[in-house]
């Protein structure tokens, strides 16, 4: 049987960080909404994985019009998300058949992952089950409030990035299965589920557009 990726690309979120009143995904970066250049970004890395797109249901009209306006020319599936990333993600998985094999998840808000980024993450799925992009920190970090912190070993922490990528079956029995729906993020699921969960090399540039500032750091590193 031959064997099908998916990836969801939850842009399911009303941006509330960014304080824009147009939820962040569908700003402009260079030319194009952010969600376009992630589109483009995992069509590059695979032309057969099967795009989900999960977004607001109050935009869907408005992501229909930005695909017509840019000639968008990458085939994928668009879904109406929910009231947190859990339930987007949820939202995204109701699409995907039994035939699956790995499911990637990603956030739309992520245009600058790179192609090498990808495959890492979807070769080691496919080994162990799980891959979970992630970084070293580059900083110190303390444990604590204003008042009180400690210092902790940052060699013992990674920051987490998308894309999350899994064997199908695991992550659509986790989402079933979950109890609660306050989860950040799928490792965090699928962790709940007692999968394994393997992290594979992500990369700095590969940043969340989650603050104004971010807006600026993704204009500059999409130029690069
Ligand atoms: N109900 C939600 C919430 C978030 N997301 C998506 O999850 C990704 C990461 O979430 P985040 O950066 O927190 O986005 P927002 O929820 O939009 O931002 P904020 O928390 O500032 O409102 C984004 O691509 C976002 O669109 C989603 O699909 N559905
Ligand atoms: C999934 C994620 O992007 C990994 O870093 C992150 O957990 C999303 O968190 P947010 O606070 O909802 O943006």
């Amino acid at each position: 049987m031959t064997q099908v990726n998916y990836a969801i690309v939850v842009a399911g979120g009303a941006g509330q960080r960014m304080g824009n009143a147009i939820p962040k995904q569908f700003l402009t970066l260079r030319g194009k909404p952010i969600l376009l250049h992630t589109l483009e970004k995992l069509h590059a890395f695979d032309a057969s994985l099967r795009l989900i797109v999960v977004l607001p249901a109050a935009d869907l009209p408005r992501w229909h019009e930005l695909v017509a306006l840019h000639q968008c020319p990458i085939p994928h599936q668009i879904t109406a998300g929910g009231a947190t990333r859990f339930h987007s993600v949820s939202c995204g998985l109701a699409l995907i058949s039994d035939d699956a094999h790995l499911i990637a998840i990603h956030d739309g808000v992520r245009p600058l992952v790179s192609l090498q980024v990808m495959e890492r993450a979807f070769a080691l799925a496919a080994q162990q089950g799980s891959a979970v992009a992630a970084v070293k920190l580059k900083e110190s970090i303390r444990r604590g409030d204003e008042q009180h912190s400690q210092a902790v070993d940052r060699a013992a922490f990674r920051l987490v990035q998308t894309p999350q990528v899994f064997r199908a079956a695991w992550i659509k029995k986790a989402y079933a299965t979950a109890v609660g729906t306050d989860f950040t993020d799928c490792a965090s699921v699928a962790e709940s589920a007692g999968h394994p969960i393997y992290l594979s090399e992500g990369a700095y540039e590969n940043i969340k557009i989650t603050t104004p500032e971010d807006l600026l750091l993704a204009e500059a590193l999409l130029q690069a």
